[in-house]
């Protein structure tokens, strides 16, 4: 059976990965995205084993020793990861998996699997960016600023991906990565 596609989508934090990651699932339901997991306290309404697995650090730096992760880093103080088994066991099943994760991941990534499909989600503008990170109401003024200024080193590193995605409507930014996913299903694959 001919393995899944890996697609990783990143972007800098409020550029809305996850808005345009939930419009995708409404419109394609088949597709998998990977749970990963977090040092980070949950936000009002995520839930555990959904939005992420909530992890402890000494519990987070437990899965790393035990070689679970296909890729972590630490981000604004908390460490994100990607359970590797999921990851494997989709693709093994032929089926295409989606990984929403930040740059530094997203290289390491890359690094395990060149063949993946690398897209990036870029914000019209900074200004844009700034005001969707504090209109969505998680942050405190310290944490938005500090990831506006990891914001503007990410998106020096568009040059490693396949595809740039501007997210200015939601709608728009969903096709576009729809056609993508298309197209990399047409390609002739050795
Ligand atoms: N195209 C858009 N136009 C206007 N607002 C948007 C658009 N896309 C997302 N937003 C809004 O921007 C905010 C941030 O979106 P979202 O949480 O999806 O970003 P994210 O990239 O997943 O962030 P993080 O990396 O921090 O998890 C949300 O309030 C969302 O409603
Ligand atoms: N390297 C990884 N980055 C991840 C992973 N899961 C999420 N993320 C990214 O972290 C930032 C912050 O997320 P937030 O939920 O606190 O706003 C954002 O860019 C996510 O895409 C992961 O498994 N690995």
């Amino acid at each position: 059976m001919a393995k899944g596609l890996l697609f990783v989508i990143s972007g800098p934090s409020g550029v809305g990965k996850g808005t345009v990651g939930n419009a995708l699932r409404e419109k394609l339901p088949e597709i998998t995205y990977s749970v990963s997991a977090t040092t980070r306290a949950p936000r009002a309404g995520e839930q555990d084993g959904v939005n992420y697995f909530f992890k402890t650090r000494d519990e987070f730096l437990s899965m790393i020793e035990r070689d679970e992760m296909l890729e972590y880093a630490e981000y604004v103080g908390n460490f994100y990861g990607t359970p590797r088994d999921f990851v494997d066991q989709t693709l093994a099943q032929g089926k295409d998996i989606f990984l929403e994760i930040e740059v530094q991941g997203a290289l390491k990534v890359k690094e395990k699997f060149p063949e993946g499909i690398f897209i990036f989600l870029l914000p019209p503008s900074l200004d844009e960016l700034k005001d969707r990170i504090r209109g969505r109401g998680t942050e405190t003024q310290a944490t938005i600023d500090h990831r506006m200024s990891v914001a503007v080193d990410e998106m020096n590193l568009l040059r490693h991906y396949d595809y740039a995605v501007v997210n200015d409507e939601i709608d728009f930014a969903c096709k576009r990565i729809e056609s993508i996913i298309i197209a990399e299903h047409c390609k002739v694959h050795p």
